[in-house]
């Protein structure tokens, strides 16, 4: 039987994390509305692929330095999850009590790395600063409400992380059961494999999630600009007449006659000839604001084009 050794998985893990966070960087740039959340996102997973590459490259039974930089890069990656998801959720980005945990933290893993020479007294470090960490993580990605086309991608990842919460629990366990006796990540521990491999799948559906996640964003923000009137923000024409579409197929399957009612501005060129074209602006802005807060529920009010109005 072929063997699954966890210290080649740290390789796959820091390979796809940095791929990842290369992918998003470049999403990043293409995108024309620079989707806010997305740059912290791909920092984050170049980070974690480093703390992995780091911990790969010296065997997973890290020397004191290379410990304390793996714990750095870690908590870094998390924060900047964290801090990625506020700022796509439009949160306020302060941040005291995860900053707090992680200037703990790595005071923590400062003192284990230098000095107390042992692998169990690590890796409980890193688990209780995952366990800690993750619920503020999922609370956050949770926190950005129930939006239509988001929703599949909070929960995948709000599952991914709670999931990584299970192991790092589980990994704990282990540490407080076998303490001195665990001497790095054996092999031959089916404990072992099963963290490591539960954090390549982490990675690679925290990539896949975040990916959903920005597309939905993406869509959103393109039906925004295709249906919306820049200027006033109420519907503009295109969305007037698909909606005309529908109301008229409504009104000719239930026999129930719509009202069509054109609005227009008597001589607004004068307004702009006198007053100048901002002030124009500020007036069809306040037309339509009028309007629309005279209207029905069910109404639709659209500019139909200049100073011309549908409703
Ligand atoms: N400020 C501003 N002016 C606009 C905008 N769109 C169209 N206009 C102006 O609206 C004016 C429309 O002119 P007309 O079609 O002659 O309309 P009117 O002066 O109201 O004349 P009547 O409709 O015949 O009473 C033009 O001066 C356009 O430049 C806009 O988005 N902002």
């Amino acid at each position: 039987m072929m063997a699954i050794d966890p210290i080649s998985m740290l390789f796959t893990v820091g390979i796809l994390a940095m791929m990842a966070g290369g992918a998003l960087y470049a999403m990043y740039r293409g995108l024309p509305s620079k989707i806010d959340g997305l740059l912290p996102w791909a920092y984050a997973l170049l980070s974690g692929g480093v703390a992995a590459l780091l911990s790969w490259q010296q065997g997973g039974v890290l020397n004191g330095v290379a410990f304390v930089l793996t714990a750095g890069f870690y908590m870094v990656a998390l924060l900047l999850l964290l801090y990625g998801f506020r700022r796509f959720n439009n949160q306020p980005s302060r941040m005291t009590f995860s900053v707090s945990i992680s200037i703990v933290g790595l005071a923590c893993a400062v003192w284990v790395g230098l000095f107390a020479n042992e692998f169990y007294l690590r890796m409980a470090t890193i688990c209780v600063y995952s366990i800690m960490m993750l619920p503020v993580l999922i609370q956050a990605v949770l926190s950005g409400g129930d939006i239509a086309g988001q929703r599949l991608a909070r929960k995948i990842i709000s599952g991914l992380f709670a999931g990584m919460l299970v192991l790092v629990v589980w990994q704990l366990v282990m540490v407080c059961v076998f303490g001195r006796a665990l001497k790095g990540f054996d092999s031959s521990s089916v404990s072992n494999l099963v963290f490591m491999g539960g954090f390549s799948v982490l990675v690679f559906g925290l990539f896949f999630g975040l990916v959903l996640l920005v597309s939905g964003r993406v869509r959103a923000e393109l039906a925004s600009l295709a249906y919306t009137d820049p200027l006033t923000t109420i519907l503009n024409r295109r969305a007037f007449m698909d909606e005309a579409g529908r109301a008229l197929t409504r009104e000719r399957r239930e026999h129930r006659p719509s009202v069509l009612l054109m609005l227009d501005l008597d001589h607004f060129k004068r307004i702009n000839d006198r007053y100048g074209h901002t002030q124009g602006d500020c007036v069809l802005k306040q037309f339509a604001e009028r309007i629309q807060a005279g209207l029905r529920g069910g109404d639709v009010f659209a500019r139909y084009g200049g100073e011309e109005f549908l409703v």
